[in-house]
């Protein structure tokens, strides 16, 4: 399948990549995002850079533009784990930006994932003003924490051991930990050899790697790398230890996890990047101060890309049912009305209670936010005021969504 846009100064030819052109498309990648490919740096990335589910832009024979995807599932509220893409590696070169080339290369792969049967595409965005338009929206939010000066309250969970790994003990252990310990949260994905390929090297082998171990033996696990903050001037600064990954089964070890690092030597702030927005920490401290929010950020898109199928895959709350009408320009056959009950949702000609486009509806899909909270910021077009409460008791969630798998 090949499409040609045409451009102010020539035609783009939009495809799917073949085997062979990955490395032209990855420095395409590399100088969008102002990195050199060294040959060292491809050999490491070329196992998780495949040709299959990427698409190039094409202008004169050579690669100016790409957009990719590896398969995975996506935990939705309920539990169930839907096939998704994960979208990663999109960029268009400089000499070619705001001609269209990146519209058209979303259009394809989201024609790809449909065809696929993807239910939900799913990505972290660069930036927040680029994603939207395609109909992709922020289904959940992360929150940046330092912790220094910490102590735990007498009543906070305790208990279980942490252990350091070598490099090689946990390039094989953490893969088969987070595997093992099963998608706890709406908005996780599974980690696939693909996504492995390459954070095997780069996240666990350049971090230290913790596991904690509780009564039914290794439940949670943290990658952790410190930065030295001394000077001259203030000798006993000690270093800033980052979170890289933390993922643990339960509170329990996801105490012990931050026991043990906030007992680490000769560190004077720990710094755990992109939390779960309701992370256990804070509530668990003497002094909940001594746990600052730094910052709070979107941390994944998601486009429901088969709503009917997103729709009734999903747990819903209680409250009277709710016609929700979606319009989706990029996938009409999404468009239409979908009765939502506690009991499922399906397509309905019923009079629409709700009118929205896909960004809104998945911001709305994995609870991050209530239907009314979107409807009062005018995203949301309220044609039934008295539906409105139930739509929130409805799309409400009882854990709080997080991807937590960076890519
Ligand atoms: C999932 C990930 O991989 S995130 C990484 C995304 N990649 C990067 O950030 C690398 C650097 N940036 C780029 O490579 C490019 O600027 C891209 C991919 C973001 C955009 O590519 P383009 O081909 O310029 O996009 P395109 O011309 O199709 O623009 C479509 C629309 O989005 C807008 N747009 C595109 N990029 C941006 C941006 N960075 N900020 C704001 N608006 C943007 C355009 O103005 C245009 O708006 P319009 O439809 O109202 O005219």
């Amino acid at each position: 399948m090949t499409i040609t846009v045409r451009g102010s100064s020539g035609d783009y030819r939009i495809r799917p990549l073949e085997p062979g052109e990955e490395r032209a498309a990855f420095e395409v990648l590399g100088r969008a995002l102002h990195r050199t490919v060294t040959d060292e740096y491809w050999a490491r990335r070329e196992g998780s850079f495949p040709a299959e589910r990427r698409f190039g832009a094409f202008a004169s024979g050579e690669p100016v533009g790409v957009t990719g995807s590896f398969a995975t599932r996506l935990a939705v509220p309920g539990g169930k784990a839907l096939p998704a893409a994960a979208v990663d590696g999109v960029a268009v070169r400089a000499d070619h930006t705001r001609r269209g080339v990146l519209t058209a290369l979303m259009a394809a792969q989201l024609a790809d994932c449909a065809r696929r049967g993807d239910v939900l595409a799913v990505l972290h965005a660069s930036e927040a003003t680029i994603y939207g338009r395609f109909g992709y929206g922020i289904a959940s939010r992360g929150q940046s924490l330092r912790v220094a000066g910490a102590s735990f309250r007498a009543d906070a969970p305790s208990g279980g051991e942490v252990r350091l790994l070598g490099t090689a003990e946990a390039q094989e252990l953490v893969p088969r930990l987070y595997a093992e310990m099963g998608l706890s949260r709406a908005g996780m994905i599974e980690r696939r050899e693909v996504w492995w390929s390459y954070a095997r090297e780069r996240l666990i082998g350049e971090h230290q790697v913790a596991v904690h171990s509780g009564p039914r033996g290794d439940d949670g696990f943290v990658l952790y790398r410190t930065e030295d903050l001394r000077t001259f001037d203030q000798p006993n600064l000690g270093a800033a230890l980052t979170v890289g990954d933390l993922h643990a089964a339960d509170t329990a070890a996801v105490a012990g996890l931050w026991r043990f690092l906030l007992r680490v030597d000769l560190v004077s702030e720990v710094r755990a990047p992109g939390r779960p927005l309701d992370d256990p920490l804070a509530a668990m401290l003497t002094d909940p101060r001594a746990c600052a929010v730094t910052g709070l950020d979107d941390e994944s898109w998601l486009r429901l890309v088969d709503v009917p199928a997103a729709l009734a895959a999903r747990e819903w709350g209680p409250g009277e049912p709710v016609v929700v009408e979606v319009a989706d320009p990029q996938l009409p056959a999404n468009s239409g009305r979908y009765r939502i009950t506690p009991g499922g949702a399906e397509a309905t000609t019923g009079a629409a209670d709700l009118r929205t486009g896909p960004e809104t509806l998945a911001m709305l899909y994995l609870g991050d936010r209530p239907p009314s909270a979107l409807a009062a910021a005018g995203r949301l077009e309220v044609l039934n005021p008295a539906a409105l409460p139930h739509a929130d008791t409805l799309f409400a969630t009882r854990v709080t969504p997080w991807c937590g798998t960076p890519f």
